[in-house]
């Protein structure tokens, strides 16, 4: 891949975790350029993440100067990780956390030296350029420090600042959570497809190139003209046809919609469960 000639890299990064989702934003920025000697990423099995990359199972005595910290463990590590970590960081670590129901308070406490701490909420698709992510920082934070923030989050995809963080959850819900949704709807159509008679493995494949060519069509119908994936619904059932038989059943008492609405309320509901600590 072509290094985006804008990308502005940290002198160094240092990964706390690099599992599923941490993972997937350094082979990114790997994707786009970043050099792995700028790379340390500090994970208890010691496993080789990416050549070039170091990893240690131990923190180090001191941190590289210009380091910029990215949480990437589990959301219930953060009292171990914060009480080896938090002594490393100066008013000069970036810190960045992933981590899901971790409020910026909660981290502010945890960190108290460091300036600038920003929550970012990613989804799996950054490993593509095509994910979403969620960002949200306080005053605290300079604007330095969200312009670089931003700039290494460029290249995954989407950015969006949220302004409240009490929203947080809610967007991690529909975003952050939101690939596996669709995951599961993808399955579901293939299953359907099955279940009224298709073979399963034609059924798997039509199904998922059904719902990526259609992401495809409804992001580009999005950009170019305008229209949202409501109107092109409407323009794939042909009146009388077979697709409003089906929209019918999906729209009867808005069953798709509540149904989306419970699923992104029950994520949220856990969220803010994680962040008073149960
Ligand atoms: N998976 C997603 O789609 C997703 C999306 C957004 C945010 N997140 C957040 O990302 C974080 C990681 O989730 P994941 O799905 O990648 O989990 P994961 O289990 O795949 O990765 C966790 C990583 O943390 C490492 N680790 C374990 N104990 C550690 C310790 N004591 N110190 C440092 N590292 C340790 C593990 O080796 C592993 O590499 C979570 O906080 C989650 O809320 C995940
Ligand atoms: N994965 C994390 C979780 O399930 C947060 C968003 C996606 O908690």
């Amino acid at each position: 891949m072509t290094p985006i000639p804008s990308m502005r890299w940290p002198d160094h990064l240092f990964l706390i975790g690099c599992g599923n989702m941490a993972g997937q934003m350094l082979s990114r920025w790997l994707d786009c350029g970043l050099d792995p000697a700028r790379v340390t990423v500090l994970r208890p099995s010691g496993r080789p993440v990416a050549d070039g990359v170091t990893v240690i199972t131990d923190y180090p005595s001191a941190l590289p100067a210009g380091t910029t910290v990215l949480l990437g463990m589990k959301p219930y590590q953060i009292a171990d990780v914060a009480a080896a970590l938090a002594p490393l960081c100066r008013a000069d670590t970036p810190i960045i956390s992933i981590l899901a129901g971790t409020t910026l308070a909660d981290l502010r406490a945890r960190f108290p030296a460091a300036r600038d701490i920003v929550r970012a909420m990613p989804n799996l698709p950054v490993g593509l350029g095509e994910g979403v992510t969620a960002l949200f920082t306080d005053a605290t934070t300079g604007q330095t420090g969200k312009a670089d923030v931003e700039a290494l989050i460029q290249p995954l995809g989407l950015a969006e600042w949220i302004a409240d963080e009490s929203l947080f959850n809610q967007v991690t819900a529909l975003s952050g959570c939101g690939p596996a949704f669709l995951f599961r709807f993808a399955d579901a159509l293939a299953r359907a497809g099955e279940a009224i008679g298709i073979p399963a493995d034609q059924a798997a494949r039509m199904a998922l190139a059904t719902v990526q060519g259609s992401a495809n069509m409804a992001a580009r119908a999005s950009a170019h003209a305008g229209d949202s994936p409501a109107i092109l619904a409407d323009r794939v059932a042909s009146p009388g046809g077979m697709t409003r038989q089906g929209l019918n059943v999906l729209d009867a008492d808005d069953r798709l919609l509540t149904l989306l609405t419970d699923t992104l309320a029950a994520a949220r509901d856990r969220g803010e469960a994680m962040a008073r600590g149960e």
